[in-house]
């Protein structure tokens, strides 16, 4: 799957209240291509709008952005790209509390279609778990997983479904050189086995430089480089940019191009024509990788062949389906992240709810704060209103212990959603991007999870307080 942008421009315009700000442009006019079988990275110094571009083309931003994405050279249909694609985010959200096959197991479970038995399933979680490397953890809790594995366990969690289009926002940031060369290299043959990965980077060491297949260098908003890494240098020199043969192609573009030489971007952008060009290097051994660079549009500059692909020592993973047979009615419609999903809304509660059930049971900090504060407080309101039912004369009292009574009930439990949600929502934001599930079968969820702690807390609560209040009394009756 080839993914073509033209004119691709990102305006942020200010909040309704902000009258004396002006609209800002974040991409300018920029045209580009990641191609199939290529690992393509997405560079430039910071605030260039790197993240822009990839929140952009993964459809995950789609407010204020204009322009024409294509894929295969065919007006982009918004709802077969979101079965086609799936977004990593540059912070690794990952449930907590599960082992790493079990929450490979449960992604499987959501991902894969209701028809894929659990023995399949199993079969795809341990095959990914070879390819990546993860199988000596995958009984490893996720909180105790190094940076790199993390990392790798958010590929391998968007890998089960097998997209061919993966995104990765900065994919090495807080890993150390050899984690994030291993990171990449993985990702390096992923892309060789076909598919179209993209990433952003930094500022990547010359090692690291050397493993894109596809180098895009942003710079305040301009396309300033398209095209691999080994035609980075003497593209430069012939607008009379040369970089030092000790010094990293990498650095020297970023530092070229940094936000006040505004000169060399305008220069390097009218040289690109904003990405209309891409200079590539053939390679010998990847035919497929070959006829994709002839089939650009007539603008690609081809210097001689020369150089090796490195070979593709990983297992296949499942072959990529890239259509699927109810996608004829597929409604062209950008504004929106709506799509279907791969299993029924009853089969995404069940996951979920069973997922956030053993994740509770396992957070036993959470439980013992939630014991001792129901404790604590059914002891403090019994003594409060000790004796004090059989008296008539205490009408007042017994308001306020009702409405005490609601409050707390009330109030506790709710805080317990509350508290939890901002972590939980950035986790659902990703997840419900990428296809998983829903948003009523999640909501659902997430509340009657909550119940059977939330019941065997209040009788612990109503034990204590009522135990003072209703052996002798009859304040229920007056109530
Ligand atoms: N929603 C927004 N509202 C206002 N400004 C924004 C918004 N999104 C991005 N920007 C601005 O656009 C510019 C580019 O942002 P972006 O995050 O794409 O940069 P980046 O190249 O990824 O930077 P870094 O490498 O530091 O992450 C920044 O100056 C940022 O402040």
């Amino acid at each position: 799957m080839d993914i073509q942008f033209e004119n691709l421009n990102y305006e942020v315009k200010p909040s309704f209240w902000q009258t004396k700000v002006s609209p800002r442009t974040i991409l300018k006019s920029v045209n580009g291509r990641f191609a199939a079988g290529e690992l393509a990275c997405i560079m430039g110094p910071s605030g260039a709008g790197k993240s822009s571009l990839l929140n952009a083309l993964s459809g995950y931003n789609y407010k204020g952005v204009s322009g024409t994405l294509k894929l295969n050279n065919q007006p982009r249909d918004e709802k077969l790209f979101r079965k086609l694609s799936c977004y990593i985010m540059q912070e690794d959200k990952i449930q907590p509390m599960l082992t790493l096959n079990e929450l490979m197991m449960f992604a499987a479970e959501l991902k894969l279609s209701n028809n894929t038995l659990m023995k399949e399933k199993q079969i795809i979680v341990s095959e990914i778990q070879n390819v990546l490397g993860l199988s000596e953890s995958k009984n490893t809790r996720t909180e105790f997983l190094s940076g790199g594995q993390k990392k790798r366990l958010s590929i391998a969690l968007e890998l089960i479904n097998n997209p061919p289009i993966i995104f990765l926002d900065e994919p090495t940031s807080g890993l150390d050189n050899v984690s994030s060369a291993y990171c990449l290299q993985l990702l390096r043959g992923l892309a060789h086995q076909g598919r179209t990965i993209v990433c952003t980077i930094h500022q990547p060491s010359a090692s690291l430089f050397q493993l894109f297949d596809h180098v895009y260098v942003l710079s305040n908003g301009y396309c300033v480089y398209q095209g691999s890494t080994d035609q980075m240098v003497p593209f430069l020199s012939t607008v009379g940019l040369h970089c030092p043969l000790t010094y990293n192609p990498a650095d020297y573009i970023i530092e070229a191009t940094d936000g006040e030489e505004m000169d060399n971007i305008t220069k390097l952008s009218a040289a690109t024509k904003n990405g209309k060009l891409s200079l590539y290097k053939m390679r010998k051994a990847n035919d497929y990788y070959l006829k994709k660079k002839m089939s650009l549009n007539g603008e690609v500059l081809l210097p001689e062949l020369n150089g090796n692909v490195s070979a593709n020592k990983m297992l296949p993973l499942p072959p990529i389906k890239y259509k699927d047979d109810d996608d004829d009615d597929m409604v062209k419609d950008r504004d929106t992240w709506c799509v279907d999903f791969p299993t029924s809304g009853w089969s995404q509660f069940c996951t979920l709810w069973k997922r956030m059930i053993l994740q509770m049971y396992r957070n036993k900090i959470g439980l013992n704060i939630q014991f001792y504060h129901h404790l604590i407080c059914g002891l403090a309101v019994g003594i409060v209103f000790f004796d004090k039912s059989n008296d008539g004369a205490q009408f007042f009292n017994h308001m306020k212990f009702c409405m005490g009574n609601i409050l707390f009930h009330t109030f506790t439990q709710s805080m317990v959603q509350v508290l939890a949600f901002p972590y939980e929502v950035k986790l659902l934001k990703q997840e419900y991007f990428n296809r998983w599930y829903s948003l009523r079968p999640y909501y659902l969820a997430f509340q009657l999870s909550r119940v059977p702690s939330i019941v065997s807390y209040q009788i612990l609560c109503i034990i204590e307080f009522y135990r003072k209040l209703l052996i002798n009394g009859n304040l229920l009756h007056r109530c």
